[in-house]
């Protein structure tokens, strides 16, 4: 069994009294694994047919399956095309919660390494405006290449602390997910680092920071808007305790009635300090009564009339006319059909690095920024050189010129380590030559350029497998 803190072992026996033991027997399981298929690249129904592992719905999550620890989704090549990402279970019922729709603007506020970030591009099926924002710089890199990996197009990932984005997007967004940094009491099972730093003293710090995080979310909320809070971790001081504070000093907000949810359990008001009944509304996931680990959840709803929405200013895209008409040569050759990227004219060149960036994205001057949107690649002297990014982000329909590689065969093995591509492979592609999307059983994972009958291949150095 693993070793838990003395003190937490205590805390949990005094709070959960008869349900204590059963609660403590959890710790002696296995955790359990989960996956959730990326509805940008493939739907669930056509993923469960093609998918190698064995597969079990998870029943708080639309797109969310268990799978066996032994398979090793993470090293199969439809997880380089972006085919699914690997969650725990419980944390896949925020965005459930959240419920994005299409079109809208959503703020990811503590968003790495992407989990529900996403989750959410998913559901926005690359309709609006997702701002996926973490604070610390290594963390908001693998956010970014996760966006990446899973062909996210209309995503900035930005590396900032709450506080000034507050004052940059003031009634700004539709939705915004508060994934707290916290105790991690729900990471117990898997996380021995999280066992090692818990203190009573690192709760009430968690707890303090949750505030702070919360109170400069609900400024960047439109009227109407909704809030998910969650966290990984059991204690009230960081669950209902906060949310209690939080509708106390801020009167223009209520918890949203998210009726009923398989595997999900009420919110407990006699963990608060005024025993607050509302807090019933709130959720929380039990490793011993559900299969996940252990989560808290808060729908926070803020009332419509907040008064008028600050006008935003937009940014200044690039006019760079010889840079435009390099990119759009470049669209025309290998799309076939450009038409809807070349009427978007939002271009935004990061030194020789030009983005597209979502429509809806305001001026970001002195900002943070780790990917400003869709990559689409390096704007070299008289040529474009597509992005990895923008890779994942097409599908081989979309493109003159692909190959598909089976994902059980040595020709996958080889591109995902860097080789060249020779043989029947480029034969297929006749004396053409030019940029050509590589798939893996119809799924884009990269690019190769082909010239004089051989496929140079383009999957990035940084992610080639050894
Ligand atoms: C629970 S994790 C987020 C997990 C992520 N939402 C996902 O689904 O993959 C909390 C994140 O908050 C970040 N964080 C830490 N301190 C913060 C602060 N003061 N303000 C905002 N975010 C913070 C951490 O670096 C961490 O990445």
């Amino acid at each position: 069994m693993i070793q838990l803190p003395d003190e937490f072992r205590e805390k949990m026996k005094r709070l959960l009294g008869a349900e204590y033991d059963s609660f403590i027997e959890s710790y002696e399981k296995e955790r359990v694994q989960g996956l959730r298929v990326n509805p940008l690249k493939i739907s669930k129904e056509k993923f469960r047919e093609i998918s190698p592992f064995h597969l079990e719905k998870i029943p708080w999550a639309a797109e969310g399956y268990y799978y066996q620890a032994a398979e090793r989704p993470g090293k199969h090549p439809y997880h380089e095309a972006g085919l699914y990402y690997i969650q725990e279970p419980s944390a896949m019922a925020v965005v459930e919660l959240l419920d994005p729709k299409p079109g809208e603007n959503i703020l990811d506020l503590c968003a790495a390494p992407g989990g529900k970030t996403t989750h959410i591009a998913g559901r926005m099926q690359g309709k609006g405006f997702l701002l996926s924002n973490e604070i610390h710089p290594a963390r908001a890199r693998i956010l970014s290449q996760n966006v990446e990996r899973l062909g996210i197009g209309n995503a900035v990932v930005s590396n900032e602390d709450s506080g000034s984005l507050s004052l940059r997007f003031p009634g700004f967004f539709d939705r915004i997910v508060v994934d707290a940094p916290c105790s991690g009491e729900g990471m117990f099972r898997k996380d021995e680092t999280a066992r090692l730093e818990w203190t009573p003293e690192h709760v009430k710090v968690c707890a303090a920071r949750q505030e702070e995080i919360l109170s400069n979310a609900a400024v960047m909320l439109k009227p109407g808007g909704t809030i998910v809070y969650s966290t990984c971790t059991f204690s009230p001081e960081e669950n209902e305790q906060v949310i209690e504070r939080f509708l106390i000093i801020h009167p223009d907000f209520s918890i949203a009635d998210a009726g009923t949810r398989p595997g999900l359990y009420p919110g407990r008001p006699e963990w608060s300090k005024s025993g607050m009944e509302e807090l019933k509304k709130t959720f929380r996931i039990w490793p011993d009564k559900s299969e996940g680990e252990g989560h808290y959840l808060a729908v926070l709803r803020k009332c419509e009339d907040e008064g008028s929405v600050k006008k935003q200013t937009m940014p200044e895209y690039s006019s760079d006319k010889s840079v435009i008409k390099e990119v759009e040569t470049f669209l025309k050759e290998l799309l076939v059909n450009p038409a809807p990227l070349l009427l978007r004219k939002e271009y935004i060149l990061f030194g020789d690095q030009l983005y597209l960036i979502p429509p809806e994205m305001v001026d970001f001057k002195g900002m943070k920024i780790i990917r400003p949107g869709l990559h689409l690649g390096t704007v070299k002297k008289n040529r474009f050189e597509p992005s990895h990014g923008f890779a994942l982000f097409l599908k081989k329909e979309e493109v003159y010129l692909s190959i598909d590689l089976s994902a059980d065969g040595a020709e996958i093995i080889k591109y995902l380590k860097g080789e060249t591509l020779t043989g029947d492979i480029s034969r297929s592609l006749d004396n053409k030559k030019g940029w050509v999307l590589v798939n893996t059983d119809g799924y884009s994972i990269g690019f190769a350029k082909l010239a004089g009958g051989i496929l140079k291949n383009h999957y990035p150095k940084g992610l080639r497998w050894m």
